[in-house]
């Protein structure tokens, strides 16, 4: 597997190791001590999630706060998405930045995004299915939510057209620096 620390180092670009034969492939979709060695933390993931959605829409900015903060392993199986993260520590030196990448079925790609940062992506193939894991259990009354085209995050979204959000997503909360994390 190989491991790259993006702009924000604390998010972590993992490709695996496919191995394709006549048949098909293989990869190891997750593996703890190679997990570990890449991304420096060791981590329990309690909670896969699986989601569908449809080319334009976007989910996010989410995230839920201590207690309940997750870390997020992200990948796509089918289709593509542009994956962002965006960092609420208020002590990093990154704080209100944001990452982004593209994850596909095609490209295999993951992205690890510590507990601390809101997450979000948008849907660039007809379909996409959007699988990822969690270090905390869902946990309604901790989330919250930042509006995905907030001016003073300002996420370049491929979008060609208004992108279409859950009644949540479409409130269009504004970043502050309340409800972000030490
Ligand atoms: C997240 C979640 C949701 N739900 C229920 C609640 C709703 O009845 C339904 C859809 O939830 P929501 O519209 O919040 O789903 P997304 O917009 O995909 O939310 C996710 O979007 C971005 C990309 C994230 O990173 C978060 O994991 C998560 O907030 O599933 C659950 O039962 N468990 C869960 O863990």
């Amino acid at each position: 597997m190989q491991a790259q620390r993006l702009a924000i180092p604390d998010v972590v670009l993992l490709t695996p190791k496919v191995f394709g034969d006549d048949r098909g492939f293989f990869f190891e979709s997750f593996n703890a001590e190679k997990f570990a060695a890449a991304t420096g933390v060791d981590v329990q993931f309690v909670q896969d999630n699986h989601s569908k959605s449809q080319r334009g829409v976007l989910r996010g900015l989410h995230y839920q706060l201590p207690p309940n903060a997750q870390g997020k392993l992200v990948r796509v199986v089918q289709g593509e998405v542009f994956d962002v993260a965006v960092d609420l520590r208020r002590n990093s030196p990154t704080f209100g930045k944001w990452v982004g990448e593209i994850l596909s079925g095609e490209n295999k790609r993951q992205l690890w995004i510590p507990a601390g940062f809101a997450h979000g992506f948008v849907v660039t193939s007809d379909t996409a299915e959007f699988l990822y894991k969690t270090t905390a259990l869902y946990a309604p009354s901790a989330e919250r939510c930042i509006a995905w085209d907030d001016p003073d995050i300002g996420v370049a979204w491929p979008l060609t057209a208004a992108p279409l959000l859950s009644p949540k997503d479409a409130e269009g909360v504004a970043f502050t620096v309340a409800d972000t994390f030490a």
